[in-house]
């Protein structure tokens, strides 16, 4: 498979104290200052996982996706013109702009930015998390999962299987559609849901601790309006998770305990049960459609949907040895 993983992704808004705040303060991003137009923030080893861009139109986006190296990226670009997909080799500006060694950029149908890049830049100094947090889930697993609302899931999921090789884990295909895809260990990298409307639905990132997504939640309940969806736990990747409200107009889903998936061997399947085990309630949905909701959490109850014991090693393991707190739990103090 030609893709690793989602390396980076950046937003274009103009309010950059207020996502300095945001993903600082809730989320526990290591705030970068990059001059008055661009705001990066760390959740690892890397230079930047997130950037936030006033240069960038409000509503515009990138995404990063990580090859192994100038062979992979090439065959890449390769394979995106055989395909009739124009493919723009970015300049060293960029490169070193994005902190990487060589990027490639194009767009999916939906009209998404996509760069697919290799030789991301390591920091020499260690990630401090924005506030006491554990640390987040990268590595090979990738920074986190990007889900985007699409008009049509058929193009661009075409484009995402066929031509950037991604694997489908799993569906739902009513009331609603929703694609989830991967590309690595994590369950799902990428979801396409079928709203009608091209747009950036949430970015997901994975907390090594279940107590830091818990005082994260606790965090944005400080703030009317903060919290779109309620703590609980999706069927399909066993993310116990919430949504925040960013400063733009999409959500940061902070999350724990994903599972791992084997994509040699993975077949995907149709979700019957709903989104989630448990909560996950749509605060801003009107009554009926939270009634709706509400029945199929009561039939999962009901029938005692859970998720398979998570062995806690599975969790922490992949966690790269940049971290105090790690590092002193590895260490045994
Ligand atoms: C179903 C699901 C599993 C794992 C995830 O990480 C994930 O984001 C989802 C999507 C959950 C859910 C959805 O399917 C449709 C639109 C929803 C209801 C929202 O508006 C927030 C949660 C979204
Ligand atoms: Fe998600």
């Amino acid at each position: 498979m030609a893709l690793l993983g989602l390396g980076y992704a950046g937003f274009g808004a103009d309010n950059l104290e207020d996502w300095r705040q945001f993903g600082t303060g809730l989320v526990g991003l290591q705030a970068v200052e990059r001059g008055n137009s661009l705001l990066a923030f760390r959740m690892d080893d890397r230079k930047q996982r997130i950037v936030i861009d006033r240069a960038m139109g409000e509503g515009t986006r990138f995404f990063g996706w990580e090859v192994a190296d100038a062979a992979a990226l090439d065959a890449l670009a390769a394979r995106l013109e055989a395909a009739g997909v124009h493919v723009v080799a970015e300049p060293q500006t960029l490169a070193d702009a994005r902190r990487v060694r060589r990027l490639i950029s194009f767009h999916d149908p939906a009209g998404n930015r996509l760069e697919a890049f290799y030789g991301a830049e390591i920091d020499d100094t260690p990630f401090v998390p924005g506030r006491s947090i554990s640390g987040f889930r990268t590595g090979p697993l990738g920074l986190g999962h990007a889900v985007l609302t699409v008009e049509n899931i058929e193009p661009v999921m075409a484009f995402y299987v066929g031509v950037l090789g991604f694997g489908l884990s799993d569906y739902i295909s009513k009331p609603f559609r929703a694609y989830f895809f991967h590309v690595n260990a994590r369950h799902h990298s990428l979801a396409l849901i079928e709203t009608g409307k091209n747009g950036m639905h949430h970015l997901m990132v994975e907390l090594f601790s279940l107590d830091d997504v818990g005082q994260c939640y606790d965090i944005a309940q400080t703030e009317e309006g903060r919290v779109s969806v309620t703590l609980g736990r999706h069927t399909n990747d066993f993310m116990t998770s919430f949504y925040a409200r960013t400063p733009s107009s999409f959500m940061i889903e902070c999350g724990w305990g994903g599972r791992e998936i084997d994509p040699a061997t993975w077949q995907p399947v149709e979700m019957h049960d709903g989104p989630s085990l448990w909560g996950h309630e749509r605060v801003w949905l009107p009554p009926e459609d939270r009634a709706v909701a509400r029945e199929m959490r009561l039939r999962a109850a009901a029938s005692g949907l859970r998720a398979p014991v998570q062995v806690m090693e599975g969790n922490y393991k992949l966690m790269s040895g940049t971290c105090a707190w790690w590092d002193g739990v590895k260490q045994g103090s």
